[in-house]
């Protein structure tokens, strides 16, 4: 499967764009890491790939077939987007919370049914959070609410996820925990469109950097083609030394003989 946004234009009124000629392309098992400074366009962008805002001009494609008209929930059934972890204004079980991830395939006014449940505890498996099912959510700590999350978005059986800065606001240890689920995600096929405000998340973690700027796209490639210096400095305006460490990437997610690091020098 491939998913593509080509020639996208993206924003809130056909007059105003905030993004012009957006093109890019993510595959089956890989990962896409977008990255710019604040107010770039990532949320924009995003919101355009989930129809929450309409795409202003280009066209959004699975497999080459435009999903234009697409209802919300086809959409929903090939999408599945991850917030932030927030405090929801309701009191749910955790069960609760992933369980929403069936709505697009339930009729109106329908409840879960066993094979729905079943779905639901395949993705509890899968992120390994059985531990948590019987909490309300509100009771959780940060990167356990991004795990169920995660398992919500993954009991709606998507092809595609997107994931608005997946570890924000995470410490250091939920962060690696969410990125390995992440990456495992990716080796199990799903494709990963991810925002990100840490270029080292996509040398260690994804095939494909894109990186925005200026209404539009700075570089898009390999993370070690398009994430260096200087193009750290011309997106962010921090003078950066990126270093090999020699240290051997863990993960397939990048090609490099070794992991970089950035350092801000600035
Ligand atoms: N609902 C809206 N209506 C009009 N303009 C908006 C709306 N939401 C965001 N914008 C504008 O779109 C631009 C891009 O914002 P966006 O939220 O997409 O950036 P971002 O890269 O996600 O930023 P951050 O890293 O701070 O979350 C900004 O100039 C912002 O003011």
């Amino acid at each position: 499967m491939v998913f593509a946004l080509k020639n996208g234009v993206c924003g809130y009124a056909p007059n105003k764009p905030i993004l012009k000629d957006i093109n890019f392309d993510v595959s089956s098992g890989e990962v896409l890491c977008i990255l710019g400074a604040n107010g770039a366009g990532k949320s924009t962008l995003f919101k355009s790939m989930l129809g929450l805002i309409p795409i202003l001009n280009g066209v959004l494609t699975v497999d080459n077939e435009s999903i234009a008209g697409w209802s919300r929930a086809e959409i929903a059934r090939t999408i599945g987007y991850i917030p932030q972890a927030n405090n929801p204004p309701f009191s749910y079980s955790v069960l609760d919370v992933i369980l929403m991830g069936r709505t697009a395939y339930l009729g109106l006014f329908a409840s879960p049914k066993k094979e729905d449940e079943e779905i639901a505890e395949d993705a509890i498996r899968q992120l390994n959070i059985s531990r948590l099912v019987d909490k309300r959510y509100q009771e959780l700590s940060g990167g356990e609410k991004q795990l169920v999350l995660i398992a919500r978005a993954l009991a709606q059986l998507p092809k595609i996820l997107i994931m608005d800065e997946p570890t924000a606001a995470l410490d250091f240890g939920n962060q690696q925990m969410v990125l390995n689920q992440i990456h495992k995600l990716s080796q199990n096929g799903l494709s990963i469109i991810m925002a990100s405000h840490f270029p080292d998340h996509a040398f260690l973690y994804s095939h494909k950097a894109l990186l925005l700027k200026d209404g539009g796209i700075y570089s898009v490639g390999r993370p070690n083609d398009v994430i260096t210096e200087e193009s750290l400095r011309d997106l962010y305006a921090v003078e950066t030394k990126i270093i090999n460490t020699g240290i051997q990437p863990r993960y397939a997610a990048t090609d490099a003989s070794d992991i970089k690091i950035c350092v801000p020098l600035s």
